[in-house]
């Protein structure tokens, strides 16, 4: 920490798109960006490494999502691959809690009941200030709040909630999700973003979006920070920001939740993961800092890609390791 004359109240870890898998390295669909699939278990221990040595230690981390890549399914080692990561990332029950984001990649590898069931479901057991609220933001959805330090509180979204990816075929999600993205992309792979509408290129099916449960969830869980006078930081795999990520990665119905966030004076900043070149700005309307975090599989073995954000009263403090940058958030609402 550079800030001497100040302490912070709490700080995290923040860390994206480990995408693990003990394969040879690559490259993204187009070719533009390699891909370091063996490596990636080396960043992440070089995170914890730096973040068990910290003092004091950060509270949580963040894990922004993706944390195995799609190709360990191929291979049959998605459980193994998923193991291997938790023990870098959470190696003792001393560890330091780890919150864990749910990406794309982690549907390519398992199914919801799965996940659910899993470590990576990270779900607080005492679910503390769930009860204050009448609303859920689904029963097989992976979206909760919860507050490290008085005043202050961290909302985990499930921006696969709406998606094709970990729903059956034959459920209603499912069918609902395809119509909504068959509007949008009549490609036969439906990989393929459109062609034609640059906001459109979203509507693609690695990308999802948050159904009304999880919606009218947030709406609750916002308007009672508001009436406490709290900070809230928002975390998602998929961005909700253009001027955060390209428009090919944002959420199908980013609009929706970015006009839920500016109804509400509490959020201060949404992290989130998933554009691996990362980004970042400042919303003028809201205030509200958007951060997408660089991602670990498309950072070289020499390089790093986490961080630790240091929460003070007027501001947090990203201080970036490798590809991410330092930045300077200010409270300004
Ligand atoms: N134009 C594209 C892009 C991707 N695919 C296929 O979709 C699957 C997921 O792609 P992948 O690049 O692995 O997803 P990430 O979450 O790592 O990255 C998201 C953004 O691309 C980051 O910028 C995979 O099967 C691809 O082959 C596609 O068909 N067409």
């Amino acid at each position: 920490m550079e800030e001497s004359d100040s302490v912070p109240l709490f700080s995290f870890g923040v860390i994206a798109d480990i995408q693990y898998a003990d394969i040879e390295d690559g490259f993204n669909f187009t070719r533009t960006r390699q891909r370091f699939y063996r490596s990636s278990l080396e960043l992440l221990e070089r995170a914890q490494k730096h973040w068990s040595e910290e003092t004091p230690r950060p509270r949580f981390v963040l894990q922004l999502g993706d944390l195995i890549d799609g190709f360990n399914r191929i291979h049959e080692a998605s459980e193994k691959a998923l193991d291997t990561v938790l023990s870098r990332l959470s190696p003792g029950p001393a560890d330091i809690p780890v919150h864990h984001v749910w990406g794309n990649h982690e549907f390519y590898n398992f199914n919801r009941t799965f996940l659910l069931q899993s470590r990576l479901n990270s779900t607080p057991m005492s679910a503390q200030d769930q009860h204050l609220l009448t609303v859920s933001p689904g029963s097989d959805t992976h979206a909760y709040h919860f507050s490290p330090e008085p005043g202050f509180r961290f909302v985990v979204l499930d921006a696969y909630d709406e998606s094709l990816l970990g729903r059956d075929e034959c459920s209603a999600e499912y069918q609902r999700a395809l119509e909504m993205i068959r509007v949008h992309n009549q490609n036969q792979d439906l990989n393929c973003p459109p062609e034609s509408g640059f906001l459109q290129k979203r509507f693609t099916k690695f990308n999802g979006g948050l159904g009304g449960d999880q919606l009218t969830w947030l709406q609750a869980v916002l308007t009672l920070a508001d009436r406490q006078q709290g900070r809230v930081v928002v975390v998602s795999h998929l961005p909700v920001h253009l001027g955060s990520t390209d428009p090919m990665c944002l959420a199908w119905n980013y609009d929706k939740v970015l006009e839920l966030l500016s109804s509400h004076s509490s959020v201060v900043c949404f992290l989130a993961g998933h554009d691996h070149d990362g980004g970042y700005c400042l919303d003028p309307e809201t205030g509200v800092h958007h951060v997408t975090l660089e991602g670990v599989i498309e950072t070289a073995p020499e390089s790093d890609a986490f961080g630790t954000v240091y929460v003070y009263e007027d501001r947090m403090v990203l201080k970036g390791r490798g590809r991410v940058q330092d930045r300077t958030l200010m409270f300004l609402s």
